[in-house]
């Protein structure tokens, strides 16, 4: 059979979402072409602000790589844009000037960001938030600036200025409205949130109109209608979207705002179609995922000719991606004369409700600070369910397991991508899946915005009851494999890998040469495993450890010497004082680990530095033991009952130096008192009448946890063997990157506990320990020592930099 051409234009979320509904219903009638203007296979430009916010990489957002277009028989040309589309004779052709013929072409060339036409706007400096390149861009400025100015307080704008923050930039908002996000919120709940993002530490400029970028031949700052200016070395213009119809316009396909489509995504003009942000439906035009994907649905079955369901629009809900604040907005958000509201504001706790109801039905929420009930709302408004439906309600204020068990089956779960509690049930049950990537791979559930991963696992708590383990969840390391990491750390050991190349090649990974998330995931693994015979591969690791210093934002590097304990003494501070006055050290710190950071050094001279010194390297920038602060304790303060000080020493002195998954601190107080907030470290030890008690899984961070009483011991030799045994595990089941906070509350602290309480367990992780330590070297040593690594790391080349 002939196949028909099929040509894509747009190798975006919408497009290629239709190709995998094509697919899934006609294998092999199309011969498929795809012209994409970006360098990239297809990615989720949804997780671009999670790029930007520190949250994954760039590597881990593709949706699908290279291979999947070569496994589907697609041809696709990347980095090369349609210029024109012939009608009559159906061809399409490009800015290479190669023709392709199509039977039927679609077209989903997606928005292109709207950029206000001001004096000015062509500066260097000046960005958009769209693709990947303008996420680099960003991260690149971050490196070398300092003040941020983002207009346009909308869902970008906000995710980009978070982003900007995380990158260390001062963000300015500035922002046409009265309030935040005025197209998703009402006043109350854009005023909740401009406090929270407020004490995030974004600083608002509302109603306020840019009337010009100034600067040279760079941004230097914003000129305000009221005659204001704001300093900016960086601008990101977040003013909303067109719809990207220029090729539809000079083909003479009709467009209004975008390409104007029937339900079925049909244009005026026969065999073409438009699907996603560039198509105008019903007289409207949609910048989320969920309409697009549901107009993918309908269009692939009219082009394979089969019944389905027409596309009649779509109810937009919408969430803020910016941890730590919770938004939700669907349906109507503003009340009229026709409106009825109920609102429930609590001060107290920081959450706002308003449901707004037209005839009897809910027509549209507003939620903030507890959204829990967002996905219940929408279902309503999409069923135009009449109010009493919702004020008869579970009023028991469930979560988890109880909450998922309470809802419908056809009530939507991943609403990105329209799927039902009914189809993640059916799936787990009917094809065995055990985890949500596998829930993922089956049902597309989470594989967007990934917001309902946790009802995800919920649904799969409830349906899998005690098979189900939350500690056994699988997540593939990174998306160069689908193996989990406990599946390559047993793949690893049973058929006794040696290195990252040969772990890459006999598991299968998707990529030559890994991505930025599995390479040092790899080396940390494979180093844990064999600690003797490893040779740890420093290319694999992030600049940081490379280097053995922080690297700072104008380039040049942060320098911290161990002081054991936080103790120092007058020969070492004459020391540090020589070499900062030496070096033109630019500030001298104390550090919350109590040690000095010396700020400002130059890459080559860091050896020098080093070696005048004479001190060993704090590991400021290390992923294994960073410090352990002490309080002055039992030889000093009155309320002391231990010596804090000499057992903070030990633990330092013994544990350093060792790779564990992350950072690790710990903290000796002498009495409950907690002087050394031994309450928010990864291990902390407080003295108390008779012993010691021991705290684990404290974090002080950005997820601010308390740690939990894990034991109490009588003597120091206890705590230090304690501490042997509870590091080493979490060197052996830690996922890489993953802090002892997280581990614990993964793996279970009665758990923990058990194995801690086994004498033989005990033992045995200790010695496993021991074993790794007589390895462990003293890395500023080492470069002092050896003129080659010298001139490897240090002469002045250009290193590429991996960023933390
Ligand atoms: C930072 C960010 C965060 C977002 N967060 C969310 C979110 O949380 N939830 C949500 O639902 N949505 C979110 N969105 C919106 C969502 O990403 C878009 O709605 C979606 O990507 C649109 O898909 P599309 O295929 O229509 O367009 P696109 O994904 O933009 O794809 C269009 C592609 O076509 C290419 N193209 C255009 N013209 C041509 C041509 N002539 N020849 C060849 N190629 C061409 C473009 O280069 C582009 O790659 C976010 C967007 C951004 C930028
Ligand atoms: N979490 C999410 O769902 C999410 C996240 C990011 C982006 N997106 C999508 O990406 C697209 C782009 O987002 P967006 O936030 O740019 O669009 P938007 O239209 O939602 O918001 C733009 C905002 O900019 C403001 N604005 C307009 N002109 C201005 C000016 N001259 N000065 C200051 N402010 C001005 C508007 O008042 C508006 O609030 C949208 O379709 C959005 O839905 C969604
Ligand atoms: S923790 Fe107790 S012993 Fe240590 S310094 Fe504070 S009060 Fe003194
Ligand atoms: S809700 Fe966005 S991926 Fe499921």
């Amino acid at each position: 059979m002939v196949k028909q051409k099929l040509v894509l234009i747009g190798n975006g979320m919408a497009g290629i979402r239709c190709l995998e509904e094509i697919l899934k219903i006609e294998k092999n009638a199309f011969e498929i072409t795809v012209f994409g203007s970006e360098n990239h296979p297809n990615y989720d430009r949804i997780q671009l602000s999670k790029v930007l916010q520190g949250d994954t990489a760039i590597e881990d957002i593709t949706l699908n790589d290279w291979n999947w277009y070569e496994q589907n028989n697609i041809l696709l040309h990347s980095g090369e844009t349609v210029t024109r589309i012939d009608t009559e004779k159906q061809i399409v052709i490009s800015d290479k000037n190669r023709e392709v013929a199509y039977d039927k072409l679609i077209l989903a060339t997606g928005s292109v960001p709207f950029i206000l036409p001001l004096p000015g706007a062509d500066k260097e400096g000046v960005t958009a938030f769209r693709n990947i390149e303008d996420c680099e861009k960003m991260i690149e400025y971050s490196k070398k600036y300092k003040k941020a100015a983002v207009i346009g307080g909308g869902l970008l704008g906000l995710e980009a200025a978070r982003g900007l923050l995380n990158l260390g930039m001062e963000v300015d908002v500035i922002h046409l409205a009265d309030y935040l996000m005025e197209r998703q919120l009402d006043e109350a709940a854009a005023n909740l949130l401009r406090k929270e993002l407020e004490k995030q530490g974004m600083n608002f400029l509302l109603r306020k109109q840019t009337q010009e970028i100034i600067g040279e031949n760079r941004v230097e700052g914003l000129r305000f209608s009221d005659g204001e200016e704001i300093k900016a070395d960086l601008v990101v213009m977040a003013v909303g979207i067109k719809p990207n119809t220029s090729i539809a316009i000079e083909s003479g396909i009709p467009v209004n705002r975008g390409i104007l489509v029937n339900d079925y995504m049909e244009t005026e003009i026969s065999n073409v179609f438009a699907v996603g942000e560039c198509a105008e439906h019903r007289g409207m035009v949609y910048g989320l995922v969920a309409p697009l994907y549901e107009q993918g649905k309908a269009l692939a079955g009219k082009i394979c000719s089969i019944d389905v369901k027409p596309y009649e629009g779509t109810v937009l809900s919408t969430k803020l991606k910016v941890s730590g604040v919770d938004v939700f907005s669907a349906g109507i958000i503003n009340e009229d004369e026709q409106t009825k509201v109920i609102k429930e504001f609590n001060d107290w706790k920081g959450t706002y409700k308003k449901i707004l109801i037209q005839d009897d039905k809910i027509s549209g929420s507003v939620l903030f600070g507890d959204t829990k009930e967002g996905t219940k709302l929408l279902s309503l408004i999409n069923k135009g369910a009449n109010v009493s439906e919702y004020l008869e309600k579970d009023e028991s204020n469930d979560a988890g397991v109880s909450f998922v068990a309470s809802l419908p089956n056809d009530e939507i779960i991943c609403g990105c991508n329209g799927v039902t509690k009914g189809d993640i049930v059916n799936a787990i049950e009917t094809q065995g899946l055990t985890n949500i990537d596998e829930v993922k791979g089956c049902t597309n559930a989470s594989r967007s915005c990934g917001g309902c991963k946790p009802l995800v696992a919920d649904i799969l708590e409830l349906t899998l009851g005690d098979e189900f383990s939350k500690a056994n969840q699988k997540e593939a390391i990174c998306s160069c494999t689908t193996l989990s990491r406990d599946e390559v750390v047993t793949a690893i050991r049973n058929m006794n890998l040696k290195t990252t190349r040969e772990v890459m090649n006999v598991l299968e990974w998707n990529t030559i040469d890994g991505c930025s998330k599995c390479k040092p995931a790899l080396n940390y693994y494979l180093g844990m495993i064999y600690p003797l015979e490893y040779e740890d591969e420093k290319e694999s690791r992030f600049v940081n450890e490379r280097l053995h210093a922080n690297i700072q934002k104008d380039g040049t590097f942060s320098v911290v010497p161990r002081m054991y304990g936080g103790v120092t003494n007058p020969e070492q501070l004459r020391k540090i004082a020589d070499v900062a006055e030496k070096y033109d050290v630019k500030l001298l710190k104390v550090t919350g680990g109590q040690r000095i950071d010396m700020f400002g050094i130059e890459k080559e001279d860091l050896p020098k530095v080093w070696a005048e010194l004479d001190m060993p390297s704090g590991y400021a920038y290390g992923k294994t033991l960073r410090t352990v602060k002490t309080c002055v304790g039992a030889e000093f303060c009155r309320f002391g009952t231990q010596d804090s000080i000499g057992l903070g020493i030990a633990l330092e002195k013994k544990f350093e130096r060792i790779s564990t998954p992350h950072k690790f601190k710990m903290a000796v107080s002498a009495c409950p008192r907690n002087c050394a907030e031994s309450g928010i470290k990864d291990l902390g030890v407080v003295g108390v009448d008779g012993g010691y008690q021991i705290y684990v899984g404290g974090n002080g961070g950005t997820d601010l946890r308390a740690a939990d009483l894990l034991c109490k011991v009588k003597t120091s030799e206890e705590v230090i063997e304690i501490t042997g045994a509870y590091f080493q595990y979490y060197r052996e089941t830690g996922i890489y990157l993953e802090r002892t906070s997280k581990w614990v509350e993964r793996m279970g602290l009665d758990h923990i506990r058990s194995v801690m309480e086994d004498d033989r367990k005990r033992l045995e992780l200790n010695i496993r320990l021991d074993e790794a330590l007589t390895v462990a070297q003293e890395p500023w040593k080492e470069i002092v020592e050896s003129e080659r690594l010298q001139k490897e790391l240090f002469e002045k080349v250009k290193i590429p930099v991996t960023v933390e």
